[in-house]
């Protein structure tokens, strides 16, 4: 059966409109209009998901007709063409999956992503307005939904699409082009409409981290795409290997079975899986994960009855919560003490229910995560989503199967502690982890035997700037390297070992040379607003050297030395540190802004001060 059937006044004058349309004189026909009627349509969400921090941005809403052969979205609505009723199954299933979105959990953050046809756009049918009102009605923004046009058909008339794009835009809906790379007239649309997004189709996302031809398709596509100013969305995410390529290529989202399958609720992927790139840089300097925060819990069986479960809240009144566990570990739902005893206070509400299983009382949405998402991911989870009172505990699982619970209140200890353990060795100017957590985050990472590149960055010309202006304002250059390095990083480790000296570790490391190219741009572009004006028309300052002979000093440059790690070709850290200061003194010695990188097999200098090629293979490093 479908979510509840009913709406507003117009969403019943659009379903008697398609209604006196149909013709009954076919089966087809006969369950149109009965699925008009009826509201037989399901919502379905599935989230989208930021790729480098893995938080969730929104949700796809997709519509299902009911069991049979209408199910699919495709078959509903050439069906609903045939009968010439395609604009009111369009408009309907978007109000229908506004309504239902804002009535969820989710309905008070996040984007709504809604399908709309291009036939239907076409016809001037959004003109009308049918939809922002709803939007309006249900107090959601507009700037939250954005208008996902996909096509049916080759589109013959694109002006009058890319009006319609335009008039969405100006009600201040966001536009996505759908199925970038497989519809019709995807290339031309998309020259046309200056979309605020574009979904590329799951052919060049599934499989792409073994194949060349659809990286580098990926690569071109995203290079136009932020040329036009719009962002990437990767559909059709399985694999966590795809994921990597696609942070590496600088996609802002995707949406895929690997965060979660379409639910009627808005799901959130609750299982990070270990190897996400976001989760792995979420780690934090102690590296603890939910597994820390486990305690063994009774659960209870699905076929337990709804009396059997009040007899055991009223016989343990300290216990708030049970989850609901098959017998083979598979979670189902929560049963919350306050929500399950206010269900069976209502009028009646005790002989309706108390034969039934437990299931029917159950809160099928409780946040379930695995135990190796990191103690930093979990308590973003809780803090950035309306969850209400299932905050109060989440449940933990292990490969999919119960392991215990996990309450906000230990939660909160756990990271209160870790808080207070990197303060205390954080660096006092830039707040960063210091020296000790630093050579514990190099030690876990060759513990783990996985490949990373760490950067070493370090400052050309800081003493002799600190003599000549000031120390405070050599703070403030500190200050603006650490920042600039958090941002770069997009939330990977940052250490500051102290004075000038800096590290940086990506974990895809791929993203090694891309980080310290942008590192270098930006602090190249941003370092003459900290000179006087005369200082920096003359290039630099006038100061002594070593020997104390005055000298002139250019602007300052960045030096960074990189050290690419392949997967079990390092464990002691000695060895590595010793990479990294050979790494940053070839930099050094390459002068001005330069980053150096070493590998397996052979280094490589880039210094675009010296113009192209950019990389030079000079030695070997192994
Ligand atoms: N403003 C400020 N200066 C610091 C801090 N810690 C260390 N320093 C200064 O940083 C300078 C570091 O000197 P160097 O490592 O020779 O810096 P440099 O001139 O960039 O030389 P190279 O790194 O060898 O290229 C010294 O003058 C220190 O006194 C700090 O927290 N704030």
């Amino acid at each position: 059966m479908s979510q509840s059937g009913t709406c507003c006044q117009r969403c019943q004058e659009i379903a008697d409109s398609a209604c006196t349309k149909i013709a009954t004189a076919s089966a087809e026909g006969t369950e149109l209009r009965r699925i008009f009627r009826e509201r037989d349509l399901t919502t379905l969400f599935q989230p989208l998901v930021a790729c480098d921090s893995g938080r969730v941005l929104g949700w796809e809403a997709l519509l299902r007709g009911p069991h049979g052969p209408l199910h699919r979205p495709l078959d509903l609505f050439r069906a609903a063409e045939r009968h010439g009723c395609l604009v009111e199954l369009d408009v309907l299933s978007q109000r229908l999956a506004i309504r239902r979105f804002a009535e969820s959990p989710a309905g008070s953050d996040g984007s709504l992503f809604l399908n709309v046809m291009i036939e239907s756009v076409q016809t001037g049918a959004h003109l009308h307005n049918l939809t922002g009102p709803c939007v309006e009605n249900l107090g959601m923004d507009s700037n939250r939904v954005v208008m996902e046009i996909s096509e049916l058909h080759p589109t013959a008339d694109i002006g009058a699409l890319a009006q319609a794009v335009s008039h969405f835009q100006r009600e201040g809906f966001r536009v996505a082009l759908d199925d970038v790379g497989a519809g019709y007239n995807g290339l031309r649309l998309w020259a046309e409409t200056r979309p605020d997004m574009i979904k590329v189709d799951r052919y060049f996302v599934h499989g792409i981290h073994a194949s060349d031809e659809k990286r580098r398709f990926l690569e071109a596509i995203v290079r136009l795409a932020h040329s036009l100013g719009s962002q990437v969305v990767g559909e059709g995410l399985e694999e966590a290997a795809d994921l990597e390529v696609l942070v590496g290529l600088n996609v802002e989202m995707a949406q895929g079975y690997l965060y979660a399958h379409p639910a009627p609720v808005p799901p959130f992927p609750t299982h990070t899986p270990a190897d996400h790139p976001a989760t792995r840089r979420d780690e934090g300097p102690t590296g603890q994960t939910a597994r820390t925060l486990a305690e063994p819990h009774e659960s209870l069986l699905p076929f337990h009855s709804v009396a059997d479960v009040a007899d055991i809240f009223l016989r343990v009144p300290h216990i708030d919560f049970y989850p609901v566990v098959k017998p083979d570990g598979q979670v189902l739902g929560m049963v919350w003490r306050r929500e399950f005893m206010n269900r069976l206070l209502y009028r009646y509400g005790y002989d309706l229910f108390h034969r039934k299983p437990i299931n029917r009382l159950m809160d099928r949405h409780p946040i379930i995560v695995d135990v190796r998402t990191p103690l930093e991911t979990v308590s973003r989870l809780i803090t950035d989503s309306d969850f209400g009172h299932r905050k109060e505990a989440v449940i933990l699982v292990d490969n999919g199967r119960y392991v215990g619970v996990g309450t906000f209140t230990e939660l909160l200890r756990l990271i209160t502690d870790i808080k207070v353990q990197s303060a205390h060795y954080a660096n006092p100017l830039s707040g960063l982890p210091g020296n000790i957590p630093i050579r514990a985050e190099l030690q876990r990472l060759l513990d783990e035997g996985r490949a990373f590149t760490a950067l070493y960055i370090d400052l050309d010309h800081f003493k002799p700037y600190n003599d000549h202006y000031s120390y405070e304002d050599g703070d403030k250059i500190i200050r603006h390297v650490s920042h600039l390095l958090q941002r770069v990083s997009g939330g990977e480790f940052v250490g500051h070992i102290g004075g000038d000296d800096f590290v940086l570790i990506t974990r895809l490391s791929s993203r090694g040379e891309a980080i310290a190219a942008q590192l270098i741009a930006e602090f190249a572009s941003s370092i003459g607003r900290f000179y006087s004006a005369v200082d920096r028309e003359a290039g630099g300052i006038v100061g002594k050297d070593r020997q104390g002979e005055p000298r002139r000093f250019p602007l300052m440059s960045l030096s960074i030395g990189a050290v690419h790690v392949r997967a079990d070709t390092l464990s002691h850290q000695q060895h590595l540190s010793s990479l990294m200061t050979r790494a940053k003194k070839a930099a050094k010695a390459a002068g001005g802004n330069t980053w150096y990188l070493l590998e397996n097999d052979g280094p490589q200098v880039a210094n675009p001060e010296n113009g192209n090629p950019p990389f030079v293979s000079v030695a070997n490093a192994t």
